[in-house]
């Protein structure tokens, strides 16, 4: 199971997270209140381990601003939470090549079969990251989507599309999606939180072995 903690905001929580057993770190360079500069992640980046991927979160960006921040930021994926943009994707992939893993993000809505349809022949994405929106916000919403409904889309998808189930996920519920929807890849952001852009350390710890366990089980159940 992959693991994902986003909304860093400082080095002590994106180290937590690597400690803690994540594969990967987000940082949000857009309007939130865990909102950071590529200055800011440039002196982070350096002091984590090589192995943890880290990811930049962009909502509506240009190539020309992700390509810059990937740079000076020292990111190794970004997260597109913008409608998808298969010549972004694509002039991202030329430019970078496989060096860089690229996220697209799509909104759970009773439509999402069918948006998974489309992706599922775009070569220059490496995974698609399922969030909860809200009427005010596009990520970071604590707020969970039907996954019973959504379950049919993820197992169903194309086995090549790797499904991250992202949206109001905590150390208490993360089993029960894992279970449910058996993704390839779990991210979480304001549940391991003890206020916005300051992770708990209990809560991190807590939601990466939970996450751990219950793929274990489900894995154990199918064989
Ligand atoms: O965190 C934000 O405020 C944010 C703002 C705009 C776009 C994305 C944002 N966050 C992305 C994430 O933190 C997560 O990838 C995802 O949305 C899950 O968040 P949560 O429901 O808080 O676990």
């Amino acid at each position: 199971m992959w693991i994902k903690i986003c909304g860093n905001t400082n080095l002590e929580d994106a180290q937590l997270a690597a400690e803690a057993g994540a594969d990967a770190v987000g940082f949000v360079f857009a309007e939130s209140p865990r909102r950071v500069n590529a200055m800011q992640v440039s002196v982070i980046t350096p002091h984590l381990p090589n192995t943890i991927e880290k990811y930049g979160v962009f909502v509506d960006a240009d190539f020309g601003t992700i390509a810059r921040t990937v740079v000076e930021s020292g990111l190794t994926g970004v997260q597109l939470h913008a409608s998808p943009d298969p010549l972004l994707t694509l002039q991202l992939r030329d430019h970078f090549g496989s060096t860089l893993r690229i996220l697209q993000v799509i909104h759970y809505a009773q439509d999402f079969g069918k948006q998974l349809k489309i992706l599922r022949n775009e070569r220059a994405i490496d995974a698609v990251l399922i969030d909860s929106r809200t009427a005010t916000a596009v990520g970071g919403t604590g707020t969970r989507f039907d996954w019973q409904a959504a379950s049919h889309g993820f197992q169903n998808s194309s086995p090549q599309l790797r499904l991250i189930a992202a949206g109001g996920l905590k150390p208490e519920n993360v089993a029960e999606a894992i279970r449910t929807l058996q993704p390839w890849g779990v991210d979480v952001s304001s549940g391991v939180e003890s206020a916005p852009g300051r992770k708990d350390p209990v809560r991190v710890r807590a939601f990466v072995a939970a996450a751990k366990t219950a793929a274990e089980q489900v894995v154990a159940s199918l064989r």
